[in-house]
């Protein structure tokens, strides 16, 4: 429920709420304005703040990407100075002090707002109760639901901001990405005829809503024969906004020499594997531009670790039931949404959602938890999750353990650090990471980039003579978001390879360089948390980017943790060691 004016009363039919279901019916409200951004803030969490006195609301707001304005700072402008003056502010999420970044707080504390009530601490570790400490210091009265407020309504305010981070609360707990398995099928229970057809099962409206779960996940994944069998695109048709990356999964890599998602000017196609599997055809996919990713053993757990360590938050499994069983079987599903449509298409050998799990007995049968049921057009769309959404609030920290760097990775005793997501330890060393840059242009005029990944991303097309190239600098200088900026950049690499400065591969060390020196020359904090790894050798995690990275075997090249190394070595008045070593 968006505001227009400024201002709104939250109680509806002249019913006045007072006390908890006053606080839950606001907190309710800041998880739903923090959904709307589902899909754009990932990998990071989804927040929303509402300033409110008593059941006025005065301002609100919400976190489009990393990089853009915080939500509490949204909502403090909207309400103005002074009716933030001993007000509430309600805040889905804990706000995570990402490397000094303070805005959310200090809007807050600025602005004079007297309490804050926080639906849930942050899920990660080194974030956890750290903000909250902060306020409570500097004076605030905080209150956390399910532990300084408990009641049934409370429990209900709670879970709608386990909802809006469900992602996010799966990855923290489990370590693997959140995975929604989706399927349509006729009211017989199959999901094609028996010849394998099955456009379409579900009706316009359905697949509508299938876009949207497409936009809000990071990754789509089918099987070898849905690809052969469909040719699916896997888009999110709905014109702009977030599209996620279309992953295949494929043994024998029996796949078609032309399919739609070999077209990765689209998006970004994965294709995992089988170690070893048909090298000829993974050289062909290569050259058009498609990622193989191979495994010892292709099976759901260890593509679903893979994409965690790529930072993924959430997986939308859109296969048939040969793949969905396995991936059920080992755990790695945590919620099924069914279309379930008015036909019947018979059929003793037409395929059906889920395959074999191995089980003999009824009461062997998985119970889905929390299941709603949604008509849509002649559809009914039936949710429910496999496994409950973790609350990790109950673990309530000790001050010791919200030090921002994790106190149990000792850079002495670790003769190698990882960095590779900006929320992890040492994040603060990734390109993504929020620390704006004033650099040079070609003609020495001063330009403020918001991040080492805008200022690398737009350097490929810097000084090329044409519009498209023009523009795309233009975009990813106007973006406030580094995944943001990675996506423009990559998707022109992709798209018009041709605009690219013709140099690149011989200029793009010496760039990397360049913006790397002036962020860790511009922050002190930075600098300081660089000059604390000494004695260990820096290594950018990217399992993927064999260049920078260091990929998953120690394969890649580590090009921008010696590019660190070397910065390092120079603020220690070192000789650095040569890039090339
Ligand atoms: N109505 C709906 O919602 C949907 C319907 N469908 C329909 O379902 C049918 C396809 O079903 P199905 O063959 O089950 O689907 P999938 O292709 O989605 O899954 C099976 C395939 O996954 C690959 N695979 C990779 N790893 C594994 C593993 N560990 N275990 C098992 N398989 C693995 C194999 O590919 P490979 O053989 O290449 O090695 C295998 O053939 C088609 O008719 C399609 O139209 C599909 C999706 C959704
Ligand atoms: N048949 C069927 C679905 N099938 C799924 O959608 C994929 C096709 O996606 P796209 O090519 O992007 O339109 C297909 O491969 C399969 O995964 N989905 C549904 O919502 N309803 C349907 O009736």
């Amino acid at each position: 429920m968006a505001l227009s004016c400024g201002a709104g009363a939250l109680a509806m039919g002249g019913t006045p709420f007072s006390g908890h279901a006053l606080d839950a019916a606001h907190v309710q409200r800041a998880a739903g304005i923090a959904d709307k951004s589902a899909g754009c803030t990932s990998p990071h969490p989804n927040f929303g703040c509402v300033i409110a006195r008593g059941e006025r609301v005065v301002g609100e707001g919400f976190l489009y990407a990393q990089g853009t304005k915080c939500a509490e700072l949204q909502a403090v402008e909207m309400a103005g100075g002074e009716l933030c003056k001993g007000a509430t502010a309600y805040l889905n999420l804990e706000p995570g002090d990402c490397h000094g970044d303070d805005s959310a707080l200090s809007a807050l504390i600025q602005a004079g707002v007297s309490r804050v009530v926080v639906g849930l601490r942050h899920p990660l570790r080194h974030f956890r109760g750290k903000a909250i400490h902060s306020l409570r210091s500097e004076g605030l009265l905080v209150d956390v639901l399910g532990e300084d407020m408990r009641s049934k309504i409370i429990e209900d305010a709670l879970k709608s901001c386990l909802v809006v981070n469900a992602p996010l609360l799966y990855r923290a707990a489990y370590g693997i990405p959140y995975s929604v398995l989706k399927y349509a099928m006729t009211l017989d229970g199959k999901i094609a005829s028996s010849s394998g057809h099955a456009s379409w099962i579900s009706s316009k409206l359905s697949r509508q809503r299938v876009f949207e779960l497409r936009g809000r996940s990071d990754a789509v994944i089918v099987g070898g024969n849905t690809l052969r069998r469909d040719d699916p695109r896997l888009t999110a048709r709905h014109g702009g906004g977030h599209l996620p990356i279309r992953i295949v999964m494929s043994q024998s890599l029996n796949l078609p020499e032309v399919a739609n998602l070999w077209d990765v000017s689209v998006a970004h196609t994965i294709v995992t594997t089988q170690r070893g599997a048909r090298k000829s055809f993974q050289k062909l996919l290569a050259s058009k531009g498609v990622e193989v990713v191979e495994f010892d053993i292709l099976n759901p757990r260890d593509v679903m670790e893979y994409c965690y360590d790529r930072g993924y938050l959430s997986i939308l499994w859109e296969c048939g039931g040969g793949l969905a069983a396995p991936a059920i079987a080992s755990g790695v599903i945590h919620k099924v949404c069914a279309f379930v449509c008015p036909k019947i298409v018979g059929g003793l050998k037409a395929p059906t959602p889920v395959g074999e799990l191995g089980m003999v007995e009824m009461s062997q049968a998985l119970n889905l938890t929390d299941v709603s049921f949604e008509q849509i057009g002649p559809d009914m769309l039936i949710s429910g999750f496999l496994q409950p959404i973790p609350d990790l609030t109950p673990v309530i920290p000790t001050l010791g353990d919200t030090s921002s760097i994790d106190p149990t990775l000792n850079p002495y005793d670790a003769n190698i650090i990882f960095f590779y997501k900006t929320w992890d330890p040492y994040g603060a060393l990734s390109n993504f990471s929020s620390h704006p840059l004033h650099m040079p242009d070609e003609n020495g005029v001063y330009i403020t980039w918001q991040s080492v990944e805008h200022y690398y991303q737009a350097n490929k097309f810097v000084g090329v003579d044409d519009p498209i190239a023009r523009a795309c600098v233009g975009e990813i200088k106007s973006t406030g978001s580094p995944e943001e900026a990675a996506r423009i950049g990559r998707t022109s690499e992709r798209q018009h390879p041709h605009l690219m400065r013709a140099d690149w591969d011989t200029l793009k060390i010496n760039v990397m360089y360049k913006a790397l020196k002036c962020k860790f020359s511009t922050y002190p904090h930075l600098k300081s948390l660089l000059l604390s790894t000494v004695g260990s050798v820096l290594v950018e995690a990217s399992p993927h980017d064999l260049f920078w990275g260091g990929g998953r075997e120690g394969e890649g090249l580590n090009y921008l943790g010696r590019l660190l190394m070397q910065i390092r070595s120079e603020f220690l008045g070192e000789d650095p060691p040569p890039i090339n070593c």
